[in-house]
């Protein structure tokens, strides 16, 4: 009886290293697949040689018992050791072993902080999980994420929370893990951000930072000594989902005046948490997918976003907007437009959620930078007093947003907020096509298939070799290439890496929105400086608000901010 035992052990140890051999190199992202080798492996030598034993309970348990503990011994074993691809990257011993760790790290919204702390201590490239590296090396940025890069990695299967429909494996252009496909929809949307599109979004735009100054002013008339307490980052955003909700749906939202009444904005500032921790572990979000009650935010915003599509289908806009060149796409398609509506209610909602959250955590970081640098604000106001001279006939400050992009300062301030805290802070992530085997960065390594490459944004900002002196210094004149009259190149002694800078992300994914989050955010800023004077509300030092602001930040793929209190005041102008 020994014997068998003997024999059920043996095979149950050549099982978990066959598997192992199967499951390598690759996060696994077919759980039913996964779920069934890991249970029918180790029954099979049990079911063969159980009628031999006298315990079949215990022989069965034993069975289990070995095959688990060799895969996992098995599974650590090479992940650490010299044989594993990426054994020449350094790394926390725990990053090698598993992704959990990185599940941890997400929970707490730290991931921007901890990539920090491991580039400091590991260098430019660093083994971040088993099968995972990041690099803060500029030279490698055009092999991961440029012209000559890879598709999206891995990390989107673990953010897709709907079951993509009509047989498509994605829901929305950024989680399309396919260069072909993703080329094919990005068509769209550089027609509609193209330069001769940006007018008609300017014509919505303006009059919708109008009504923010108007809501703020009103509120100032209503205050003690004609001062309001608000905070400002949540106006912000209300107005960033208003103006989204223009561009996508040709208006839907109405935040601003009436609140967050369908709890829209609660729904998807809730639902970025859960996709980036799912992202680290993609099988994790297969299984949670399958629950109802997981993704209730993201599902009540497809509802939303299927109700609206479907009405704004049905109108005639004057004003070209997203969804315009959308439906334009969808009909010069081969298939139907009811075929085509899950992809262009996922590429509408996408808009809002990658527009939205993204441009308000800028513009408020941009408020909280410039609060802390009164220096920089009094410049930057008499930068806009100078472009901006005239009011209009209610005495309100007339701005053009085409003067806007030749403001240095201004510009210089965006790109220096942008710097430091890039609204999508780490996950940048690529991985080579699938069935290519692997794929050399440049003359530098070779990653193998199924391996996961970042770009952290906010790592890579606040690197000496590339931002110095001081990187992790708000000082706008970094970016200011002395003028010709000299007026601007009061510090010129620094180093500028603008290849290093990549807060849109790079190549053919990078951010579609790009030029329109520009002439938002110049337009929302040069509003709140030009008519109201601004403070914060609480008299602590300006490096503990400043350090109170950047600690609030949370990586959740894109930053989740919390709160801006301060008060403004109408400015006599
Ligand atoms: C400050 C504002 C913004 C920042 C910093 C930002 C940043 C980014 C980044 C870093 C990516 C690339 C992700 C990757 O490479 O994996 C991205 C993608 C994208 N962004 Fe933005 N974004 C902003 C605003 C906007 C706005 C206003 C819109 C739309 C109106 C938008 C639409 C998109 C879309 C559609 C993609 C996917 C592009 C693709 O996969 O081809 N973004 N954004």
């Amino acid at each position: 009886m020994e014997q068998f035992f003997k024999r059920i052990l043996v095979l149950e140890a050549c099982g978990a290293i066959a598997t192992h051999l199967w499951l390598k190199r690759s996060e696994p992202s077919s759980l039913f697949l996964v779920c069934s080798v890991l249970s029918l492996v180790p029954f099979f030598p049990f079911f063969v040689f159980s009628p031999s034993l006298a315990s079949p309970i215990s022989g069965m348990f034993l069975s289990y018992l070995v095959y688990s503990v060799t895969l996992a011994t098995s599974v650590v074993a090479y992940r650490i050791s010299s044989f594993h691809p990426l054994s020449k990257h350094p790394g926390p011993l725990i990053c090698k072993i598993t992704k959990l760790w990185s599940v941890w790290v997400a929970l707490k919204g730290d991931t921007h902080l901890y990539h920090k702390r491991l580039h400091d201590k590991y260098g430019p490239t660093v083994r971040i999980g088993p099968n995972e590296l990041s690099t803060v090396d500029k030279d490698l940025i055009p092999f991961v994420l440029g012209s000559q890069g890879m598709p999206k990695g891995q990390l989107w299967d673990g953010r897709r929370f709907d079951q993509p429909k009509n047989g498509n494996e994605y829901n929305s252009l950024i989680d399309v893990r396919d260069l072909q496909i993703h080329a094919q929809l990005r068509k769209a949307w550089n027609k509609a951000f193209a330069p001769s599109s940006m007018r008609d979004y300017e014509e919505i735009l303006v009059p919708r930072v109008a009504q923010l100054g108007d809501h703020l002013a009103h509120a100032c008339k209503n205050g003690n000594d004609h001062v309001v307490h608000v905070d400002l980052a949540k106006w912000i955003s209300f107005f960033s989902f208003d103006f989204m909700g223009d561009i996508a749906f040709g208006g839907c939202f109405e935040l601003m005046r009436d609140g967050d009444k369908e709890g829209m904005w609660k729904n998807m500032e809730s639902g970025l948490y859960l996709p980036s921790i799912t992202q680290h572990v993609p099988w994790i979000a297969v299984v949670l997918r399958s629950l109802p009650f997981f993704g209730s935010g993201m599902q009540a915003l497809t509802r939303f976003g299927v109700f609206h599509a479907k009405r704004r289908a049905a109108l005639e806009l004057k004003k070209k907007d997203l969804f315009y060149y959308l439906l334009e796409a969808s009909n010069t398609s081969s298939t139907s437009v009811e075929e085509q509506l899950p992809i262009i209610v996922g590429n509408a909602i996408l808009t809002i959620v990658a527009g939205s959250d993204t441009t308000a955590s800028v513009m408020s970081s941009i408020i909280c930078y410039l609060l802390c640098h009164p220096d920089v604000y009094e410049r930057l106001r008499d930068e806009l007093d100078h472009a901006f001279p005239y009011l209009d006939a209610d005495g309100v400050p007339v701005i053009e947003p085409e003067k806007l992009s030749s403001l240095n300062l201004l510009n210089a301030v965006i790109n220096e907020t942008l710097r430091l805290l890039p609204a999508v802070p780490t996950s940048l992530q690529r991985a080579p096509a699938r069935g290519s085997g692997g794929q050399m960065l440049g003359t530098s390594f070779f990653i193998p298939e199924g391996t996961g490459i970042q770009v952290p944004p906010y790592v890579l900002h606040r690197d000496p070799r590339y931002f110095s002196p001081d990187p992790d210094a708000f000082i706008p004149d970094r970016w200011l290439t002395p003028s010709k009259d000299g007026k601007d190149s009061q510090v010129p002694e620094f180093l500028t890496m603008r290849d290093a800078f990549i807060p849109f992300s790079s190549g053919p994914a990078n951010c579609a929105g790009k030029s329109l989050a520009l002439t938002e955010m110049r337009t929302v800023i040069a509003l709140l400086l030009k008519r109201f004077d601004l403070g914060f509300e609480s008299k602590g030092s300006l490096e503990v608000e400043r350090a109170k602001w950047e600690s609030q930040m949370k990586d959740r793929f894109v930053f989740a901010k919390g709160k801006l209190p301060i008060w403004l005041k109408e400015r006599r102008l």
